[in-house]
């Protein structure tokens, strides 16, 4: 389902410092291969637009573009796959009216037991402390409990940047997720390199 070489980089847009499709193009450039669109605010009609733009700019690269939470605005840019989390639409409802990659942010290994069901890969965090979201921080065991449960591609997220990114791939994670590390970042393309050249010398030992 996640056809690119472990482990991979995925990044997660913001609009906050950048727009959404500068973070993509960037991201893109620097050899990023999936891309999530995650816009919490902004109205439908918007999200529509940048979305299908981005789709766009990912097509272009052979690159996979996500859709965090809305199955409708992923069905309208026809997105690869949806990102929905343990209060979004249930994975088993997405399943009934999407055909696509399906991605469930999961904190224990009980609600990954769970997600793996319905769920392509998971997005287990957060790793570290996080500014981008409140969200309880279940460490990099949290993470590795969880790669050992579940026998689908895992997906770190939550405060991974290039400090502690190695920590996080010895879990055994099919790939790291960052949101502020790129998207925030003074040159997101830059940024986006510089984690890819650590993930590209990371030998898979543990
Ligand atoms: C890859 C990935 N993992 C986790 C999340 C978080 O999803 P969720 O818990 O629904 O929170 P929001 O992102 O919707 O605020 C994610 N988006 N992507
Ligand atoms: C969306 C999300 N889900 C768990 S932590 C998080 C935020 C990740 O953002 P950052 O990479 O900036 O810490
Ligand atoms: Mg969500």
């Amino acid at each position: 389902m996640l056809k690119i070489d472990k482990p991979f980089l995925y990044v997660i847009t913001s609009g906050k410092r950048w727009k959404h499709e500068e973070v993509a193009k960037a991201a893109l450039k620097a050899g990023v291969r999936i891309i999530q669109y995650r816009e919490k605010e902004a109205p439908a009609r918007v999200m529509v637009g940048e979305a299908r733009r981005i789709r766009k700019l990912c097509d272009e690269y052979d690159a996979m573009l996500i859709v965090n939470d809305r199955v409708d605005i992923a069905i309208a840019c026809n997105a690869d796959g949806v990102h929905v989390g343990q209060d979004d639409i249930p994975a088993e409802i997405v399943a009934e009216i999407f055909d696509g990659i399906i991605g469930m942010s999961v904190k224990t290994v009980e609600q990954a037991k769970q997600a793996e069901e319905y769920a392509d890969y998971l997005g287990a965090g957060s790793a570290f402390p996080t500014g981008t979201k409140e969200s309880k921080v279940i460490g990099v065991e949290g993470i590795r409990r969880i790669v050992e449960a579940v026998s689908i591609p895992v997906v770190a997220i939550g405060g991974i940047t290039r400090e502690n990114v190695l920590e996080v791939l010895k879990t055994g994670v099919a790939g790291v997720a960052v949101v502020s590390a790129v998207s925030m970042a003074d040159d997101p393309e830059d940024a986006a390199r510089k984690l890819l050249g650590i993930l590209s010398t990371f030998n898979g030992g543990r």
